[in-house]
């Protein structure tokens, strides 16, 4: 059902960041701002800098609700946002993107194939379908970004800055299509930076706001009317909006006076319009109706009622198909992206060979050798420490911009958590273990390691588990952190682990207690202990020894030195499993953290 979209008194209040020498402060963004949104028509929020123009957006739309106060009117499930920074999956062809979104937001995507023609060719978008995301033009990845959303044909479209980086008569179109839209019954707001003269026509309601007040809301021809009334005559070919805008910014009593006027938005401006002529001849200040304002109020519900609406609100899916079904459609849709990326899949395969045989070379042939103990150790310690880091620091890289596009997705309902989350961690195994396996063989078979396929295969499974486990950390880094901080908080997780994984082994008998508990919270020290008992125990042969007397030729002497002759692999595995499971508990509260 079609409605306008109402608000009143809404209040944001934020937080200010965390700065060293003074207490945390509050701010207020938006300062109790009412306005109404026309169904079937297009909005522009306008201001300047700061205004809080995309801090309305969001409250309005849902996207942020943390701080928000105030009474909001309308229809979320039959809405979407479209983000500022047009996030797509950059190795998809646009058409591929499209199949995407019609098998998750269609029920029935039976004309699927029309759909997308369709939406294609009314966004100018046909004859760049076989292009992948990150091959189109800011104007097109834009266009990309509505036709996503067009899918579900929504009947509300909140849009934020969708003019910004394109040029004037980019700007222009991208403004008419968005025009063209609203014809088809669908309500459209955006928030808009200082637009030309005609893309400020192409506006049916402007809705202005400085400082977090609302200083006008009507047609954009009554805003040089409207500015005249109360003493500020905009000269004669100027911009208007720019001259509202532009004033605001310089004065405050300009603020206060126009808020004023407008009731903080509970006035709308509506022009008069001369029947013979059609030009605007004046203006009218009415109250912007608001009908929740003359709805009556429901009475208290009792919290039976309210638990049983918790409840059926539970069991209605807010997406258009199963959880299964998300998840094997992203499921097929992360393999092809993994797979397309050719050169981060060379690049990978590259450095698991070049540091397996790297590695494997620095210890050629010397895994019999009974006077290298701390070779054997440092052989182990570098094969854990090249699993973990690489797992750890490739998301931590590439994972936070991921967070976005799925943020965006999963506010407009292309998908649950849970799938995504499913779909994440099951796309990456196979190759995960393909590229280990390549690395661990190199590193098994060139220090000459014995060749019993049982103990190669629990090498190269204790070795996908410890990757598994740095994924883990390293997703969960990615999902909570921005790249630049994440870059910081990964060493300084990873440098105490490594710490802890090196420490004691030439004193293993008097290593106090407590610091056996703090060495079972570091994977790397399990991963090395997993190694060393894998490759020095279940009765490895006597290695070789060239003098008289070589203390640790007989492995067992090894493992006692080290304290570990007693531990069992099963019991460091268990470890080893609590510790990937807790990451990725993590990471899935992180991820519902961010998506909340
Ligand atoms: N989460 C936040 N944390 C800190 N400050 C915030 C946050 N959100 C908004 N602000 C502050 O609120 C003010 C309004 O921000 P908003 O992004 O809504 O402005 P805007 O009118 O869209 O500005 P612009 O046109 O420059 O994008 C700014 O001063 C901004 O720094």
């Amino acid at each position: 059902m079609f409605r306008n979209i109402e608000f009143q008194e809404i209040v944001y209040t934020i937080k200010e960041s965390w700065q060293f020498g003074k207490s945390r402060q509050k701010r207020c963004i938006l300062k109790g701002v009412s306005g109404v949104f026309p169904q079937g028509q297009l909005t522009g929020i306008m201001g300047p800098s700061g205004a809080g123009k995309s801090s309305l957006l969001n409250a309005i739309s849902g996207f942020r609700s943390d701080g928000v106060k105030g009474a909001i009117k309308i229809n979320r499930k039959d809405s979407c946002y479209i983000t500022q920074d047009d996030l797509h999956q950059p190795l998809l062809t646009v058409e591929e993107i499209m199949s995407v979104a019609c098998e998750l937001k269609i029920k029935n995507p039976v004309n699927k194939a029309t759909i997308i023609n369709d939406i294609l060719s009314s966004l100018n978008l046909t004859s760049r379908r076989e292009n992948t995301a990150k091959q189109l033009s800011g104007g097109e990845k834009r266009r990309l970004s509505i036709a996503l959303e067009l899918v579900a044909n929504p009947t509300v479209l909140f849009l934020d800055e969708p003019t910004s980086g394109l040029d004037e008569v980019t700007a222009a179109q991208c403004v008419r299509l968005l025009r063209d839209l609203t014809k088809q019954g669908r309500t459209i707001v955006c928030t808009i930076h200082q637009p030309s003269g005609t893309v400020l026509s192409l506006f049916d309601q402007i809705y202005v706001l400085a400082k977090g007040d609302c200083v006008f809301q009507g047609s954009p021809q009554t805003i040089v009317p409207f500015m005249a009334s109360h003493g500020y005559n905009c000269p004669k070919h100027y911009n208007p909006s720019d001259y509202l805008i532009e004033l605001c910014d310089a004065e405050n009593e300009v603020i206060s006076n126009l808020s004023e006027a407008i009731n903080n938005g509970k006035s709308v401006i509506s022009p008069t319009i001369d029947k013979e002529t059609n030009n605007v001849i004046g203006f009218d200040v009415k109250n912007a109706v608001m009908s929740m304002l003359l709805d009556t109020p429901a009475p208290p519900k009792s919290s039976i009622v309210e638990k049983m609406k918790a409840l059926k609100r539970f069991l209605q899916s807010d997406y258009a198909h199963s959880s299964l079904r998300q998840f094997l459609v992203l499921m097929r849709m992360m393999q092809t992206k993994i797979y397309r990326n050719r050169i981060a899949l060379g690049i990978m395969l590259f450095h698991h060979i070049f540091c397996g045989a790297i590695l494997g070379l620095i210890f050629l042939n010397s895994a019999n050798d009974g006077e290298r103990m701390f070779d054997h150790l440092k052989f182990s310690i570098a094969i854990v420490f090249f699993l973990s880091y690489t797992q750890i620091i490739v998301p931590v890289l590439s994972y936070p911009l991921e967070v976005k596009l799925v943020k965006k997705e999963c506010f407009n309902r292309w998908y649950g958590l849970t799938p995504y989350y499913l779909a994440l961690t099951f796309s990456r195994i196979p190759l995960q273990i393909f590229f280990n396996i390549l690395f661990l063989t190199l590193v098994y078979w060139l220090p000459g390691l014995p060749m019993q396929w049982w103990r190669f295969g629990l090498f190269s499974f204790v070795g996908v588990i410890i990757s598994l486990v740095a994924e883990g950390l390293g997703l969960t880094i990615g999902s909570t952190f921005s790249i630049t901080n994440g870059c910081a908080t990964g060493p300084m997780i990873l440098a105490p682990m490594l710490g802890l994984a090196i420490y004691g082994f030439d004193f293993a008998a008097e290593i106090p207690l407590q610091m056996y508990a703090l060495m079972k919270m570091s994977f790397l020290r399990i991963g090395v202990v997993s190694i060393v008992l894998i490759t020095f125990g279940y009765n490895r042969d006597q290695l070789d020894c060239n003098y008289i007397y070589c203390h640790f030729d007989d492995p067992k002497v090894l493992l006692r030195y080290l304290r570990i002759e007693e531990v069992s692999l099963w019991h460091e595995l268990t470890f080893l499993f609590g510790l990937m499971i807790t990451f990725r508990v993590l990471l899935y509260f992180s991820l519902r953290k961010r998506l909340k």
